[in-house]
């Protein structure tokens, strides 16, 4: 879908993409990335909009050097900066947006009104922009770059300024519009662990510079890590403790789930086998307390960035942001298990 090859665009003060070379195909891929890796100035040079210092790029099979016009007829974009006129309707731009695609008047109309119910905006699509909420503001972006029905879409940072339960409904959003509409998405975040659970591919840029590309799963590879959450019961006021007890006493050693709120209540160990299982089955049912879950843990985004040494250098701007994403994603990921 989308191929660099050593693309390279220097500003006068700045080198804003250091040859780059990728290749993404279909299906939803996560562009992520500090603030000012490059991510907003890939997104212009693969619509055409701006032109590279150095190497080549195609989109859809068509060369960005020659064929913008044609590639911005086939691929949608939603710009990172709010730009939607204030004064008219969220139908009455769109509709807009629709016939500077190129459709006729009526199917316009129709295709707007289609979008706008699958982004989620319904009576209120005729009231005036300028009083929308950022998260209103940000599905009408949304929708007119999916109105002209395109192959690909650009989505530069749609989660910016929204809440963590507008964040969710953005990214089920945009997941959905793959799988209902076929249509592959290209998104771009500063947030590594928002990604993981809406793209298949991620693709990691610092400064410029590629750091990464790799299927979503490869990233959250299970670990050999088990998460066990145990129930309380009037014999053990405290079950966690009396499991870990229990663990110790057969040699193996466990540690407490985290210093979030509630995580407390959860034991990791190492788990040696199949066998690490079963002793702990037997040994909840032995203290005649409730399982109520053991699952292996999967590594997050950024944990791959935090643990995983990396033959080239990474910027300490990246390492710190790393660090920074991986205490949101835990975070989250926490709030998500209890
Ligand atoms: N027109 C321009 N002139 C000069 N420098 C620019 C221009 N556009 C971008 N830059 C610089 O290029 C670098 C990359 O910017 P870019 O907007 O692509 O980053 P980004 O990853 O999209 O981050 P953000 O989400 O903050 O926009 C930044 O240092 C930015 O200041």
């Amino acid at each position: 879908m989308i191929a660099t090859e050593s693309l390279s665009k220097r500003f006068p003060r700045v080198t804003a993409l250091d040859r780059l070379s990728m290749d993404i195909g279909p299906g939803v891929t996560g562009l992520v990335g500090a603030n000012g890796a490059g991510k907003s100035t890939l997104i212009k040079i693969l619509l055409g909009l701006s032109p590279a210092t150095e190497g080549r790029a195609s989109v859809l099979g068509l060369d960005v050097a020659t064929s913008g016009g044609e590639i911005r007829e086939r691929v949608g974009y939603m710009p990172e900066h709010d730009c939607l006129p204030p004064d008219v309707s969220a139908t009455e731009f769109v509709v807009h947006m629709a016939r500077m695609s190129g459709l006729p008047p009526t199917a316009a109309r129709e295709r707007t009104a289609d979008t706008l119910r699958h982004v989620g905006l319904y009576e209120e699509r005729y009231r005036p922009i300028g009083g929308y909420s950022t998260g209103m503001k940000q599905r009408v972006k949304l929708a007119q770059a999916l109105v002209h029905d395109p192959q690909l879409v650009f989505l530069d940072e749609p989660t910016n300024g929204l809440d963590p339960v507008g964040r969710d409904e953005m990214l089920g959003l945009i997941r959905r519009v793959h799988t209902d509409f076929g249509i592959s998405v290209l998104v771009t975040s500063h947030l590594l662990g928002e990604l993981e659970r809406t793209c298949d591919h991620v693709v990691v840029v610092d400064g410029g510079k590629l750091l990464r590309s790799s299927s979503t799963t490869d990233f959250t590879q299970t670990t050999t890590t088990l998460a066990v959450e145990v129930t309380d019961t009037d014999a053990h006021p405290d079950g966690t403790r009396a499991l870990r007890d229990a663990l110790q006493g057969r040699g193996i050693d466990t540690e407490a789930g985290g210093e979030l709120p509630g995580a407390g209540h959860t034991i990791l160990l190492t788990a040696e086998g199949e066998e690490t299982y079963d002793l702990v089955r037997d040994l909840v049912a032995d203290l005649d307390i409730g399982l109520v879950r053991m699952e292996q843990r999967r590594h997050h985004i950024a944990e791959v960035f935090k643990e995983e040494p990396r033959q080239e250098p990474v910027s300490e701007r990246a390492a710190a942001w790393a660090a920074t994403a991986a205490t949101a994603a835990t975070a989250q990921q926490e709030g998500g298990e209890r």
